[in-house]
């Protein structure tokens, strides 16, 4: 049975509120009849529950899917630009309800959550702009009597696996690029944030997409492996978009190697942040404090090992330790939190592991380090850490909590090669006033995004993805995030009397 609870919070538009999966244009319970809670971070207590759907229910949702495709594939660009458009405007309209369930899904901040707003309706206006660029060539081949043309045509039905650190934003990072190319979605959220996923399908709906155009499934932890298997291996589900772990992504990609289901995957970063001597500094800081400590650490871009130059490690250290000192952690609906908790508990037990790993292997935690005590939600201290060593997991493994590793360096190439000695290549940052170097390490870092005197490089218009094991595919960006849900067909003409 489901429970009910009093929402601990005022909706301006209660009709945004859902809590049964979305199918078909309809409010459906799962076929077991079973439910899970929907937590929040900042207290550990429940406040709405939603359908454990399992693999019985994916039949239903793609078939909508599949339903709906069929007619949606074949109107304008214009058109399903005009309902990107309309759910834009809508998103924006229910800003403050949004960030709201954003705060009570995931732990953050309200000026976080309205930072991933905005950031999230920016895929909106950009897909929507996107669905009329969608656009075929037409060229005169090697062979002189012939004409060769090239068409886009949507794949069909998408699946997309999404986490719950920026749930809004990489719903419609997926959902916007699909829509804009003509596929229709399920999306299945993640257990901790399936209430967005729910009231952006419902806004969906509201702007005039067709039914089965938007499908949500909701589930919860111990059924997203059953669930996403089930997608991955239904054979109307033509392409599968992923943004979580590399292990993850690994299984995605063989669960989908046996249909050759086009995939898209967004894994694990393990980020470097290279500050040289000649940066500057308050631009270094700053950048690295708005990256580091966002959400409490838990976005995939963000900085998993700072290597400061050695005439500036000691003065910028300390500057940091002292700027950190400032952060107010506590409940994210509390306007003066500055930082609020990581969004589970196995975030916190993941911390306090590596923490406790690094101490032992000669690690110097200068700040922090430790659980919250005093409360029931899952806040971590945020936690300054230097002496790190390549032996320690904190050097290897993506940290997602608010701990931030030093580590100093001499020369520029001991630089490179250390920021590239990762099976990771997400994101990579560096600043200095070299513009020469700027180059040379623009070319050099191995990851997919390279911020150079910048600590954010995420947006719209900009490829997101990543290389080595952060996966392939990009998302955002012109052209190459509506391609991932599209397949060119080459067609070849030949022409008598043209020579
Ligand atoms: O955590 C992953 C996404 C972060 C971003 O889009 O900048």
């Amino acid at each position: 049975m489901a429970k009910t609870y009093e929402l601990p919070f005022k909706l301006i538009n209660p009709g945004l509120f859902h809590t049964e999966s979305f199918v078909h244009g309809e409010w459906v319970k799962s076929k077991s009849g079973h439910f899970f809670e929907v937590i929040d971070p900042g207290t550990g207590n429940p406040w709405a529950s939603c359908p454990t759907n399992d693999a019985a229910d994916v039949d239903a949702a793609v078939e909508s899917c599949h339903t709906c495709f069929e007619s949606y594939k074949k109107i304008s660009p214009r058109s399903r630009a005009q309902m990107l458009f309309k759910w834009d405007s809508l998103i924006r309209e229910n800003r403050e309800d949004l960030a709201m369930l954003l705060v009570y899904e995931t732990g953050k901040p309200r000026s976080e959550a309205y930072g991933e707003l905005e950031y999230s309706a920016g895929f909106t206006w950009w897909f929507a702009g996107e669905a009329e660029r969608i656009q075929g060539t037409v060229f005169t081949p090697s062979t002189p009597d012939r004409r060769v043309f090239t068409i886009k045509q949507p794949l069909g039905v998408a699946a997309a696996l999404v986490p719950w650190n920026f749930p809004i934003a990489m719903v419609l990072r997926k959902a916007g690029a699909a829509l804009a190319a003509g596929c229709t979605m399920v999306v299945k959220p993640s257990p901790e944030t399936p209430i967005t996923c729910l009231a952006l399908a419902y806004l969906a709906d509201k702007a005039g997409f067709p039914k089965g155009a938007l499908n949500v499934l909701t589930t919860d932890l111990e059924k997203t492996p059953e669930l996403s298997e089930a997608l991955c291996r239904h054979s109307l589900v033509k392409k599968v978009t992923f943004t979580g772990s590399t292990r993850v992504g690994k299984l995605i990609a063989k669960l989908c190697s046996d249909g050759l289901k086009k995939v898209t995957l967004e894994l694990g970063g393990n980020c470097p942040f290279l500050i040289f001597d000649d940066a500057n500094i308050d631009q270094a800081m700053g950048q690295l404090f708005a990256l580091k400590w966002r959400h409490a650490g838990q976005a995939c871009v963000t900085a998993n090992r700072v290597y400061v130059q050695a005439g500036i490690f000691d003065a910028f250290l300390e500057r940091w330790s002292t700027e950190s000192k400032k952060l107010i952690v506590g409940h994210g609906a509390d306007k003066t939190t500055t930082m609020g908790p990581v969004t589970t508990p196995r975030g916190v037990e993941k911390a306090l592991s590596l923490v406790a790993d690094a101490k032992k292997k000669g690690a110097k935690v200068l700040m922090g380090g430790n659980k919250l005590s005093d409360t029931t939600g899952y806040f971590f201290e945020p936690t300054v850490i230097t002496g790190i060593t390549d032996d320690m997991e904190i050097a290897s493994e993506e940290i997602f909590a608010p701990i931030c590793t030093f580590i100093r360096f001499e020369t520029e190439t001991e630089a490179v090669k250390a920021a590239n000695d990762t099976s990771m290549g997400l994101a990579s940052y560096c600043f200095t006033k070299n513009v020469d170097r700027i180059w040379r390490l623009f070319e050099n870092l191995e990851a997919g995004m390279i911020g150079l005197n910048t600590g954010n490089s995420s947006a719209a218009e900009s490829p997101f993805g990543g290389m080595k094991q952060s996966g392939y595919g990009k998302e955002s960006g012109k052209d190459v995030a509506v391609a991932e849900y599209m397949t060119t067909k080459t067609g070849t003409l030949t022409v008598e009397g043209i020579i």
